[in-house]
Formats: structure tokens, sequence, C-alpha cells
């Protein structure tokens, strides 16, 4: 079993990362405060209740909690005000009171959407995570709560901390491939902002990775978690550092606006936002090899490096306008100046982000 901190002062928590945490779920919630005299409400979509569910609720039950659960539909279009409506009456009905805990069992869609719920309800309970997906190292950790607009992803929202993150490996077993893939993303970003050696690393692993080879994912993941760890540690609230964790996010963002959500997956987005990221490295001087290596490591872990042919540009630009990232009338940008390095741009010309975005989906084209 691994364990890490996320240093906030009071509101510390820990990330236990191993397998079989399900079956042990009870000893860590009383460890850490969560109440056996108040209902908790698990909060998980339809995938992941049928596999995992059952065994959550065995090990609160048999440990004294009393527990109630919501399945909601899996996929983006549940991060809803709709679906925040319907779960907080849910919790109304089911008794939740003011010690009570929403606990996320799921992948970032439940994650996001039970922790809004968390940071909403009665104006804040605790909240536990309980990731089940590889993109979820990224999603448990650091207290970005929200739910989706039309307009814009993650417009309305919180920070709201977990009491503690329970991260059981075994459960990673059932995903689809596609979703491996996906969650392999956000893995390498936390490598491209922070540690060269370990995008290297994912490089070199990436089929075992692919393979869910369970000594790969561990170390990719307490890796992926540690570089989350130690950002939102020094910066909670993204008031400098923290953007660093958007590095792909400009256009990642707004291409899943503009598809609707759900056309293409967080991770897969975040991906060609990252290639469309170097390619404004380039430009700002950084060495070729930010982008071919950039590339080169997301190919191997499955994921898309170009944009979809049909996307319009008009779209993913206006899209990028409603972006929290767009201030003051600029495009801000993480910009990698080196594997493993980058910095914070401010006032990044719209025409040069036009240009990357028209460039990626001509790449599509030319294929
Ligand atoms: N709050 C944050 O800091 C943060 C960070 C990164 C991403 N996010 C958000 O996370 C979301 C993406 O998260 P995600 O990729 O985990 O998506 P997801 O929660 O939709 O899960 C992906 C799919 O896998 C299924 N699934 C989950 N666990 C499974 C399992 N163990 N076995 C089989 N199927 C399983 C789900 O039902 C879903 O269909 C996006 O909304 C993104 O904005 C938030
Ligand atoms: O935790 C963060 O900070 C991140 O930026 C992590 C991102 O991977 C994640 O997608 C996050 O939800 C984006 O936040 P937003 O504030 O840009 O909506
Ligand atoms: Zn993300």
């Amino acid at each position: 079993m691994r364990e890490l901190t996320v240093d906030l002062g009071e509101r510390s928590y820990p990330i236990y990362i191993g397998e079989g945490l399900l079956e042990e779920a009870s000893v860590y919630f009383a460890k850490h405060g969560i109440s056996k005299k108040s209902p908790l409400m698990i909060i998980t979509d339809e995938q992941v209740a049928g596999r995992h569910l059952a065994a959550l609720e065995k090990s609160l039950k048999d440990g004294g909690f009393s527990v109630v659960s919501e399945v909601v539909e899996a996929g983006e279009s549940s991060k809803s005000l709709a679906m925040l409506g319907m779960l907080v009456g849910k919790a109304l009905e089911a008794g939740l009171d003011r010690n009570s805990a929403i606990v996320a069992l799921g992948g970032g869609v439940v994650g996001d959407l039970a922790g809004f719920v968390a940071a909403s309800y009665m104006r804040g309970v605790k909240f536990v995570q309980v990731p089940t997906t590889i993109l979820a190292h990224d999603s448990s950790v650091g207290g970005k709560v929200a739910v989706n607009h039309p307009l814009a992803k993650n417009i309305i929202g919180a920070f709201h901390q977990p009491e503690l993150v329970l991260y059981d490996l075994r459960t990673l077993q059932t995903l689809p491939p596609r979703e491996v893939s996906a969650g392999l993303s956000e893995v390498v970003k936390h490598g491209l902002i922070w540690d060269a050696d370990f995008v290297d690393w994912c490089e070199t692993n990436a089929e075992k990775l692919l393979a869910l080879d369970p000594d790969s994912i561990g170390h990719a993941l307490y890796k992926g978690s540690s570089v989350k760890a130690a950002v939102v540690s020094q910066d909670e609230r993204e008031n400098d550092l923290r953007a660093i964790l958007n590095l792909g996010h400009t256009i990642g963002h707004a291409l899943e606006a503009v598809a609707g959500y759900g056309e293409l997956l967080h991770g897969e987005a975040i991906s060609i936002g990252m290639i469309g990221s170097a390619k404004l490295g380039l430009r700002y001087g950084a060495p070729e090899d930010v982008y071919t290596t950039t590339k080169r490591v997301l190919s191997a872990c499955g994921l898309p490096v170009r944009l979809p042919e049909h996307y319009d540009v008009d779209s993913i630009m206006d899209a990028m306008m409603h972006d929290k990232k767009f201030k003051e009338g600029t495009m801000v940008f993480v910009v990698p100046t080196a594997i493993g390095k980058v910095d914070i741009v401010k006032d990044v010309p719209v025409a040069w982000v036009r240009e990357i975005v028209e460039q990626l989906k001509q790449e599509a084209e030319l294929q």
C-alpha cells in the first residue's frame, strides 16, 4: 500500500493507493472521522455500480455505517445542475444531516458531481473520494468540484476538499481500453509539467500501462498523484502555481464544450490540447523535442494527437472565450518550455491560437 498526503494544514488529508481497499473501507472511514450516527450517501454511476458498489456497501454496512446509494447515468452529461438538484432531493429524503458524508465511487464525473453536492448540501458536508478510473488519480485530489453549463465546462463549482481518498487499484481492472488511454493523458500531463524522467518512464512502459499491469499502474498513479498533491499543497485555490495543472485544458475544454460533452472523452480532448500547447511552446522558443516527445508519448498511450476533421475552428475559438482561463480580454495558456517544465503565459495572441487549432485540424485532413 502506498500513502501520500495533501498538505493543507488542519485540512490535510491522505491518499491511500492499494489493492483491495474497498473491502476495508469502513476502517479507513472510521479512522478519518466519518460519522456512523448520520446516514452517508454513496453517489456512483450505472457502469461502476454493477461492478464495485456492492463491495463498498458491504464493507461500510458491516462496519456499522448507515448507507444510501444513488446511481446516476454514466458520462459527462451527468455533470449538470439538474443532476445536482435531483441528488440534493435524494439526500433530503434519506435524512442526510450536517454530520453526514457524501461518497463519490467512480471516475471524475462522479467525483466532480458528488463533490459539488457535498460542497453545497446544507452549505457543505464531509466528502470522501473513492476513485475507480485512472484519470481519477487527478480528479479525486485537490478539491475542484463542479458541474458543466452548455456553454462552458466546470463553470459552476467550488473548492471542497475530501476527508480522504481511497484508491483501490483492483477496480481499474474492469476499465474499457478507451478509458485506460484517456486516463493516461492526465498521468502524462503530470510528467510534462513536473518530471521529465517520468515522461520517459511513461513512454517506455506504455504497453504495460495499457495492459493494466498492476505494478506499472500502481507506480504511474503514485507518481501522478504525488505531482498533483505537491502542487495543490502549495496553491490550493489556483492563485498561481496550480494553474500549471491546466496544461492542454484551454483547447481541451473548448473541444469538449463544442462537441456537446461526450464525443471526446476528457483525457482525449486534453491530449489534443497538450499537442496544441506544445506547438505554442515552439512559438515561444522551446526546443523541438517538446513537441516530438509530447506527441510520441501520447501516441504510445493510444491517445489522439490531431483534431477530428468535423470540428469547426470558429466554434472552438468562441468556446475558449468562455473558459475560466480567458481573463481581462486575454488568453492564458500553460506553455511548455522543456519536457517537465512549463510557464504560465497570460497574453497569448488569439491569432496564434487560431493558427494552431487550424494546424491541428489540417493534420487530421492530411492523414
Ligand atoms: N476535479 C478535478 O480536478 C478534475 C481533474 C481531471 C478531470 N476532471 C473531470 O473528470 C471527468 C473525467 O473523468 P473520468 O475520465 O474518470 O470519466 P468518468 O467518470 O466518466 O468515467 C469514465 C467511464 O468509465 C466508467 N467507469 C468508471 N470506473 C470504472 C471501472 N472501474 N470499471 C468500468 N468502468 C468504469 C464510467 O462509468 C464512465 O463511463 C471530466 O468531467 C473532467 O472534467 C476533474
Ligand atoms: O486540479 C486542477 O487544478 C486541474 O486543473 C486539473 C484538471 O485536470 C481538471 O480537468 C480540472 O477540472 C480543470 O479545472 P478548471 O478549473 O480548468 O475547470
Ligand atoms: Zn483535466
